[in-house]
């Protein structure tokens, strides 16, 4: 689906200008098709040095896809990607050595059940060819303890917590000191506290100054999580801003508590001085609610207009869009917003 909304319109428009070449991910026209399926479609992401960014957009959007090519696990069909910042060509060893520095949960590790959590990272340390054995023990506490598993490291597996079994797979991507962090739906399929957990994780480990590429497809949880947002769409990126920028440009709308019954003027003198999308609402007791989006309409304008079309008005208030309603708008219905 096109961008429908104004909205939408300028925070794309953002995204081609924004040129921040210290970000740790850059992708230029990245794309990916399986068959005649164009999974992932000219994709330009950047996420900034030190963003907990979320990866935001409906299941089947194109999160996975991107960013298995991020990671050089699959290869684009085009476009180019820079981790950071250094061009990610091929599996040369150049593309090794900045991989090193990238910690990544796209699928989590499979880990034994009846080995306890210590010795399960010690078996991911075994297995991978560049750790250095002297030091093996060390970064696994370390790991541990950046996770919050030290005092169970010793219990087994399959004892641990849906919460304490996904800090472990965390764990498992922090073995070796990491400057950026891609985590594919790490909250997916826990329970209210394990999410908890996570997103507290995910939280400290920015604030030690990771850069976090997070997806999701639950709006709340980008919104508690991150600072930065990038929203896919049918394997197009449909916005890509701060979160504070996207909550400042959407549009407010105003509400009209009023006791105009019958033939209510008040949606007919909102929309004659240019507010759009007006919708009228009864509630008990003779009340009804009106709202409408103000658009570039002077605020100083309606309550006088409202007074002289004689709608008794018992209230008037602006809000503030939400943000449901920004991403709604550039993802349509369907989109969901929370667990
Ligand atoms: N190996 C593949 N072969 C064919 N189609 C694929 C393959 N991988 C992904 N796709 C398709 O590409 C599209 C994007 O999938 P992708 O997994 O990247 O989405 P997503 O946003 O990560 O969703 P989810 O959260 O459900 O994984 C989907 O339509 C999916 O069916």
């Amino acid at each position: 689906m096109s961008p429908p909304s104004d909205v939408s319109a300028s925070v794309v428009a953002r995204t081609a200008t924004e040129a921040d070449h210290s970000a740790p991910v850059r992708t230029r026209g990245l794309t990916k098709r399986f068959g005649h399926q164009i999974a992932v479609d000219d994709v330009d992401l950047v996420v900034p040095a030190g963003a907990v960014y979320g990866f935001l957009g409906p299941n089947g959007s194109g999160k996975t896809t991107t960013i298995r090519m991020l990671l050089g696990l699959i290869s684009p069909t085009s476009g180019t990607v820079d981790l950071l910042g250094a061009p990610m060509a091929g599996a040369g060893r150049s593309e090794v050595a900045v991989l090193r520095r990238v910690g990544a949960l796209v699928e989590g590790p499979a880990f034994h059940p009846y080995l306890s959590g210590r010795a399960n990272l010690r078996r991911l340390e075994a297995a991978d060819p560049y750790a250095d054995a002297r030091t093996s023990s060390a970064r696994v506490d370390a790991a541990l303890d950046r996770v919050g598993l030290l005092v169970a490291a010793r219990k087994r597996y399959r004892a641990y917590s849906l919460g304490m079994r996904q800090r472990l797979a965390i764990a498992s991507a922090l073995l070796v000191p990491r400057d950026l962090l891609v985590l594919d739906e790490p909250t997916n399929g826990l329970d209210p506290q394990g999410t908890r957990e996570v997103r507290h994780l995910v939280s400290d480990l920015a604030a030690d100054g990771t850069t976090v590429l997070v997806s999701s497809h639950l709006l709340s949880e980008v919104e508690q999580m991150c600072d930065h947002v990038g929203v896919m769409d049918a394997g197009r990126l449909v916005a890509q801003q701060p979160l504070a920028e996207l909550h400042a440009g959407t549009a407010a709308r105003v509400r009209v508590r009023t006791t105009a019954g019958g033939a209510d003027p008040t949606l007919a003198t909102l929309t004659a001085l240019g507010l759009t999308a007006a919708e009228r609402q009864a509630a008990p007791g003779d009340l009804a609610t009106v709202t409408a989006a103000l658009g570039g309409v002077e605020l100083d304008r309606i309550v006088p207009a409202l007074v002289a079309a004689r709608v008794p008005v018992l209230g008037f208030e602006v809000v503030a869009a939400s943000l449901e309603d920004v991403f709604v708008s550039l993802t349509g219905e369907g989109f969901e917003v929370s667990g």
